[in-house]
Order: C-alpha cells, then structure tokens, then sequence
C-alpha cells in the first residue's frame, strides 16, 4: 500500500468520526459490524454484543435483504428500516450504503438518518386520514372534493353517488355544471367568485339526478389550502332537503292561499292591499275594492251537497280570475265571499264595468255533480281616495255598499255612498 493512500484512509476514517450521521463500516458478507464513529456508537447504543447488522434490525430478515442489495448493485440510496437500540426503543431511520473492497473483504459503509420523527408524523397523518376517509364513507351526508381551479371532481363519497344515482367513476367523470339545474347556474357562479377570498360558504343548490329528477341541496363548501395558504381544493357536504322545502313550500302556501280555489287568502289580500295603497300614494290614481257575496249559496249547499258547493266556489273563483287584469287581485275571504281589488283604475265606472262583467260571467249555469246551477252574486264597491285611503275602512265601505246590494234585491252591485247621497244600485 502507498504511503499516501494509507494517510488518505487515515484521514478518512477521521472524518467519518466526525461525520454528522452514524457511520458503520460493515462486512457485505455476513454483516458483522467492524468498525462505527461515534455517533453511531452514542445514538445506536452498540457495544460489543451488537456484532452485527442483523442484531440493529428490528426484523432481521430485512438486514439480509439490505446487505443483498448492497452486494448486488454496490451501493443503496434509500432504505428504510426500524432498528432496536441498546435501550430497547425502536427506531425509523434510513439507511444508505456503498460498497468498498479491501485486500481481504467487501465492506460496507453504511449511514444512517434518523427519520423517526418524520415517520411518526406521517403514520399519524395516514391514520387521520384513514379515520376521515371511513367517517366520509360512513357519512349518510354527501361529499365531494373539487379542484378550485377547474371545478374537476377529485374524490365523492358513497353517500352522494346514492343520492345522485350514478356510480362513483361515472360521478368522477362529470362536472359540476352536469349535475347542478339550469336554474342553479347562477348561484354557482356567485359562490365561484367567491371562493377565493371567502371560501366557507352555505348556500342551496338544485341537483339532477342520473335520473333526471330534480332535487334541492344544501351545501356547505370549505376550502383545503397548501402550505403556502394557496386554496388548491374545495370540499362540499351536500344534505339533501328536498322534503325540507317542500314541507315550507306548503306550510307557506297554506298561510297564504285557500286550498279549495287556491286564491290568495285574507292575510295574503292584506299584503297585496297594502302593496297597491303604498304605490297609488306614490304614483297616484285610483283603486278599487269589491266585496262580492254570492246570493243563496245556502241552497247549493243544501241541494248539491257540501262537496257540489265546493265545485261552484271553484268555478265562481276561476270566473272571478277570468273577469279581472292579471295585475288585479282576486281572494277568497272565507265561506261564499270574496273581494277584488283593482290596482289601478281611471274612475268609478271602470269597477262598475268589472262589477257587470262579474255578474254577467257569474250567471252563466255552472255544471255540478248533481246537476246545473245558477249563481248570482251581490257586489260592494269602495274606492280610494274617494272613499277612504286606508285597507279597514275600504273593506268596510265595500261590505256596506254590498249588504245595500242584497237588500235591493241581490244580483247587483252598489259603489259606496255618504249616507245622504242617493244609492247608486243597478239592477
Ligand atoms: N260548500 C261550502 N260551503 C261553505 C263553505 N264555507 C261556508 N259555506 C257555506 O256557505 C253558506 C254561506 O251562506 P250565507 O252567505 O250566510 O248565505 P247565503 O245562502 O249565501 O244567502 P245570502 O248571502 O243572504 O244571499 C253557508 O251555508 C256555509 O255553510 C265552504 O268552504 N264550502
């Protein structure tokens, strides 16, 4: 051996003392531990017992297989193994080789990093996410992940695939814009803008199902950011309150609408009313409001049945819609009355030729279940601001008028009047 070449091993040997990693010099053939530094010797806790590679390894067959491929390929980059120190503890770490020859052996130079820590870390987060992933798959709410950039679908659990009926490769394959309704475009839109700068957000969307139905959703979106706070992902819970809506839609129908003519009920009218008062007092003109009582009902009932009465208040109603502008307003009060608000009127003469359309639309004979019956109605008109400028006391003056309508024979209508005046009926 060269003189300059043993120093160079010499100098060597002292730099591995001082390496910052633990350095074993190892036989390749049976992986008898020759020499270390020492910091291998400080952190893996070796001694004299430990004369082998095998003996660091928490599962020794691993060892042969490390000390293989380092004999077959002269080196290994990467491999990572839990080794047992003195101590009993169990250690990650990752260990990287290169072989040399000698004049009487292969060895082995092996380093060692420490990884435990990294390790720990990504079991725990494997772990969560394994926990998170069978919470989602788990979940009766549906889920889906989505690029923020394009809108692609990355990840949907089963619980949306069932409550889209689609199978989850064709689910991954659409677009958001496939499942969500026309009508919902735009609110898709707005939360899109949104999304960057403000990305946790609830909001209801309309979804299509595979089979086509439409259902109504609520979603809540939430943003996943990367390292740098840059939000690269959304994810959707998707809770399906199609049932939910429906049941307010009818609750408020009910508040609002008369089930037997499906008219705007009395506290409807009231919104109406005091809507159409509010803008005459900005825009000027005239209304008018008829009350309108039919004539003998009773007798229907008593003739036809209730259920017969039921079909003439149904037919008086659609007459009544048929006999008026679609920016007027017809209600069902309650029992055989109603009262017809005309928004916007010249003067007094246009109710009264709404009111003789009425009464004429209203006789025509209307086909009952048992048979043909004819109607007739009584009609009382107040207007504002002739009359009275507030909803009470046109109410009020609209059923006078109408009772002076009954008690000059029914059939007619009467416009309001001061008491001195002459009563304006017409037969
Ligand atoms: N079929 C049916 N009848 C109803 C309903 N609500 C009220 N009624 C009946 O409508 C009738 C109303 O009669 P009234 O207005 O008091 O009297 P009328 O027979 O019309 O006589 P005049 O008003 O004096 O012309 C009563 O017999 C009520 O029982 C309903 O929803 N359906």
């Amino acid at each position: 051996m060269k003189p300059e070449f043993s120093t160079a091993n010499h100098l060597i040997a002292e730099m591995a003392q001082l390496a910052p990693l633990p350095v074993l010099a190892v036989d390749a053939e049976n992986g008898s531990i020759l020499a270390t530094n020492i910091l291998a010797r400080d952190t893996l806790g070796l001694s004299a017992e430990t004369p082998a590679l095998r003996d660091l390894f928490d599962n020794p067959s691993l060892a042969r297989q490390f000390l293989l491929i380092a004999r077959n390929n002269g080196f290994v980059r990467q491999f990572e193994a839990r080794l047992r120190l003195a101590a009993g503890q169990r250690v990650w770490v990752l260990l990287a080789a290169r072989l040399t020859e000698t004049t009487n052996r292969s060895l082995l130079i092996v380093t060692i990093t420490d990884i435990h820590e990294r390790r720990l870390i990504e079991e725990a987060l494997r772990e969560s996410e394994t926990r998170h992933r069978r919470v989602l798959e788990a979940a009766n709410e549906g889920y889906a992940l989505f690029d923020a950039e394009s809108g692609e679908l990355l990840d949907v659990n089963p619980a949306l695939c069932e409550l889209l009926c689609y199978p989850r490769d064709e689910l991954l394959k659409l677009k958001p814009e496939d499942v969500i309704t026309d009508a919902s475009l735009e609110t898709l839109q707005e939360a899109r803008k949104l999304w960057n700068t403000s990305p946790y957000r609830r909001f209801e969307l309309g979804l299509r199902r595979a089979t086509g139905e439409h259902i109504t959703c609520e979603i809540s979106l939430s943003a996943v950011t990367d390292s740098d706070g840059r939000i690269t992902s959304l994810f959707a819970l998707v809770n399906d309150i199609t049932a939910r809506k429906l049941n307010e839609e009818r609750v408020l129908y009910l508040a609002f609408y008369d089930t037997l003519t499906a008219l705007p009920n009395r506290f409807l009218f009231a919104e109406h009313i005091d809507h159409a008062l509010k803008q005459r007092q900005r825009i000027g003109g005239r209304l008018a409001l008829m009350f309108i009582d039919l004539d003998d009902f009773k007798r229907v009932n008593d003739n036809f049945g209730h259920d017969g009465g039921d079909v003439l208040l149904s037919t008086v109603a659609k007459r009544l819609v048929g006999c008026v502008r679609a920016s007027d307003t017809v209600s069902r009060q309650g029992g055989d009355e109603f009262i017809v608000l005309l928004a916007n009127i010249h003067d007094a003469s246009d109710a009264e030729q709404v009111a003789e359309k009425i009464l004429t639309a209203l006789s025509e004979p209307i086909l009952l279940p048992g048979g043909e019956v004819n109607i007739n109605a009584s009609i009382g008109i107040a207007l504002c601001p002739d009359h009275a400028m507030d909803a009470p006391t046109l109410r009020r003056l609209a059923d006078i008028a109408m009772y002076q309508a009954k008690f000059g024979g029914k059939r007619r209508y009467v416009c309001y009047s001061e008491p001195d005046d002459e009563q304006d009926a017409q037969t």
